[in-house]
Parts: structure tokens; C-alpha cells; sequence
């Protein structure tokens, strides 16, 4: 269970996040959304470990941690960038595999093992030798999402994850997400998209910008 406690955060003094609290039990999926501005990218950061907070607790399965240190093996939180943010100049194969090498240290041919089983299993098969802009949208999204689990995630948050597609894409996203629930795979889901929200969620929690 990843534990959210009274999490502050400001920007230039402006508070964005006011003692917000949050559970979200083991293999469940929660849905984040809220107007423009609320601060859910900025919640999802936090999260993840991509901004800092200025006071509260995460804790995952009882034990508090900070996310900015969640590299080791089994407190990795992953995210999938509402642009994929895919490194331009590597290939699928090696945007996949590049953390995991470096970070996690895995072996180039464990590494190669796990990236081919994550690309055949999101229909990525024969995509490995093309670069970002060689694929489509909806391919680059899931590069992105092999990506990420390729770190062996605890938890994985996506930002916005049908905003950057067609809509009939969002059936695949839905189903992908879905799919990974069934792995047990804890997932996080900023979106706009209330009826999205309402498909794929366990808990929707929503969250309102503060008025100063
Ligand atoms: N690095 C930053 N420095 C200063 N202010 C920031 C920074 N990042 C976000 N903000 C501000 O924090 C507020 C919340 O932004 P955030 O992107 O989290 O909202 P959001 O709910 O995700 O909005 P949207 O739905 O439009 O993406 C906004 O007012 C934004 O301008």
C-alpha cells in the first residue's frame, strides 16, 4: 500500500498541495483529476520522485521513504510522460533497455530478455531497430509504458494518458491499464478524462486548486 500523509507543497509561496493524504492499496488503480491548474502533475512529480515536497510522509507497505531516492529495485515508481518524453536518438530497443542497465545494473542480455517479453506483450513486436519518430502516437505511448516497466515498477503513474491520442486509442490505453491490474501492478492515473477515470479506477480522488 503506497501512503500519502499530509503532503505540502508550494511553489514561489503559492501552496499547491495543502496537507493533501492518500492511500492507495496494493494492485488498485487510482485515478487523480480535477480542474486545470489543480496541481495533479505536480501531485504525480511528488509521487514519483521528480519534485520535492516541503513537508509530509510517503510510506510504501508500512515503511516511510522518499521518492526522490526510489532508484533500488523494489521502491521504483514509474511514470508515463503525457509526451513520452522518449529519448529522440535511441532506438525502441534501447530507450527500453538503457535505464535498467545503468540504473538497476541488469546484464545487456537480461535486460534484451526482459525488453523483447514487454514489447511482444504491449504489440510492439518488430518496432525494436525504429527510432521515436518512425512511430505513431499511440506506439510511442507504449514504448513509453515498456519503458517504465522495464524498471521493474512498484507502483506506475501515467499523466494524462489519453490527451495525446486519438480518441478510439483510449480503448487501448484502457485496456492496457486494465491489463496491468491483473499483474497486480498498483497504477496512478492523472487525467481530465472523468468518464476514463470512471472505466479504469478503483478510487477516483479529486483534487481543487487552493485559493490563496
Ligand atoms: N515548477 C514550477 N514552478 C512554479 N509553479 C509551478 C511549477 N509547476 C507547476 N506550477 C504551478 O502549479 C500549479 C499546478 O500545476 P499542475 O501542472 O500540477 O496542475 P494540473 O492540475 O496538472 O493542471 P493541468 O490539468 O492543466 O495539467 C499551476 O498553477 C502551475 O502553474
Amino acid at each position: 500500500m503506497l501512503e500519502l500523509k499530509n503532503i505540502k507543497k508550494q511553489f514561489d509561496g503559492r501552496t499547491i498541495l495543502d496537507n493533501l493524504n492518500l492511500q492507495v492499496p496494493d494492485g488498485q488503480i487510482l485515478a487523480i483529476v480535477g480542474p486545470s491548474g489543480a496541481g495533479k502533475t505536480t501531485l504525480l512529480r511528488c509521487i514519483s520522485g521528480l519534485e520535492t515536497v516541503d513537508s509530509g510522509e510517503f510510506s510504501l507497505d508500512g515503511q516511510v521513504f522518499d521518492p526522490a531516492e526510489n532508484r533500488d529495485n523494489d521502491k521504483v515508481i514509474g511514470v508515463v510522460f503525457q509526451d513520452f518524453q522518449l529519448f529522440p536518438n535511441l532506438t525502441v530497443k534501447a530507450n527500453i533497455t538503457l535505464a535498467p542497465e545503468l540504473v538497476l545494473k541488469q546484464d545487456k542480455q537480461t535486460a534484451d530478455e526482459t525488453a523483447q517479453r514487454l514489447i511482444d506483450q504491449l504489440n510492439l513486436s518488430g518496432k525494436e531497430d525504429l527510432y521515436p519518430y518512425q512511430l505513431s502516437g499511440g506506439q510511442k505511448q507504449r514504448v513509453a509504458i515498456v519503458r517504465a516497466l522495464a524498471m521493474n515498477p512498484k507502483i506506475l503513474c501515467y499523466d494524462e494518458p489519453t490527451s495525446a491520442l486519438d480518441p478510439d486509442l483510449r480503448q487501448t490505453v484502457e485496456d492496457i491499464i486494465l491489463g496491468l491490474k491483473q499483474t497486480k501492478m498498483t497504477q496512478i492515473v492523472v487525467t481530465h478524462d472523468m468518464e476514463f477515470a470512471e472505466h479504469v479506477a478503483d478510487q477516483i480522488m479529486r483534487v481543487e486548486p487552493i485559493k490563496a
